[in-house]
């Protein structure tokens, strides 16, 4: 049995929390044979290869009794880089004691469990359901719609350094004034409702407009500004901290694609330049 979960990105400017999209990059998890103890085979640096590894911590977490497994994982998705690794371990080790433990858990009860390991579920819905989710959360129910996004090409930008969500959260302030999160709502609202009836060129600028995360998260991310100052120049819509960061999320017209990628290859030679879909579908069983 192969289990696979998308990578995601959250975010998408204002949605802090709760605005996510899965991209058509993936981590598969493979279930072999019973074994003695969990093992994890996997290509990644630093990332546990026993029970502690996050994937067996949270399947074990929801079926306490699984008979441990051989698994391996491949991933094409980086480890702290904004591109929810975090979420995809978690989601396929919910899966795995799904599966393995004959849960028959409902997709709302994956979002929930994961929101509760995750801490907040714009990563986690996604990898679950696919598209573009917006969701939260209120004590322990999750309230979430899922909805197509509108047409246009997406580029990712991936530094070559990681950013732990932790250390990108530590930055964020504590207390906001109250007139400064009517107006960071009314734009969060206005970029959603702009978004859903597809006026893309309007969610794109108020999406840039965000002030919830990104004008603190700006001195850890330096180049999103560097490549913003190019947006008129290379005609994208938008450049967006992928979630929690550094990794660059552009949405840009067809027309603009080629010439986008390729300044930026020139100008962050050491950045990973991507072309992604939206992958429509969340966490599967594919074999
Ligand atoms: N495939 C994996 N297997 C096990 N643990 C993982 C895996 N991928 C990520 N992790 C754990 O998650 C940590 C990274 O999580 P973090 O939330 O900081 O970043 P992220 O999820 O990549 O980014 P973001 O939440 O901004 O999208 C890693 O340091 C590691 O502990
Ligand atoms: N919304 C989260 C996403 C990363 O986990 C953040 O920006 O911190």
């Amino acid at each position: 049995m192969k289990i696979r979960v998308p990578a995601t990105t959250a975010n998408l400017g204002p949605g802090f929390d709760s605005f996510g999209l899965a991209l058509t990059m993936y981590l598969e998890l493979e279930v072999l044979e019973e074994t003695k103890e969990w093992e994890i085979e996997h290509e990644l640096d630093n990332i546990p290869r026993d029970e502690t590894n996050l994937i067996i911590k949270t399947a074990t977490h929801v079926c306490p009794n699984l008979s441990p497994h051989h698994l391996k994982m491949t991933t094409d998705i980086p480890t702290a880089r904004g591109l929810g690794s975090s979420s995809s371990a978690i989601v396929a080790g919910i899966e795995l004691a799904n599966q393995l433990g004959h849960l028959n858990l409902s997709k709302e009860k994956i979002v929930e469990i994961a929101t509760e390991v995750e801490g907040h579920p714009d990563n986690v819905a996604p990898a679950i359901l696919g598209g573009f989710v917006v969701a939260n959360k209120i004590e322990e129910h999750i309230y979430y719609t899922q909805h197509n996004f509108p047409e246009c090409e997406l580029i990712i930008a991936i530094p070559n350094y990681e950013l732990l969500t932790s250390a990108s959260r530590q930055v964020l302030p504590e207390r906001l004034t109250y007139e400064y999160a009517v107006e960071a709502s009314s734009i969060a609202n206005v970029a959603l409702s702009s978004l859903l009836s597809g006026n893309l060129e309007q969610a794109c600028f108020l999406m840039e407009q965000d002030k919830w995360h990104e004008p603190f998260r700006a001195a850890l991310v330096p180049e999103l500004k560097r490549i913003r100052e190019e947006k008129n120049q290379l005609g994208f819509y938008t450049a967006l901290l992928s979630g929690a960061g550094p990794t660059i999320l552009i949405l840009c017209p067809k027309e603009s694609l080629v010439k986008t990628k390729n300044f930026i290859k020139e100008k962050f030679k050491t950045f990973d330049i991507q072309h992604v879909r939206v992958q429509s579908t969340g966490v599967e069983i594919v074999a």
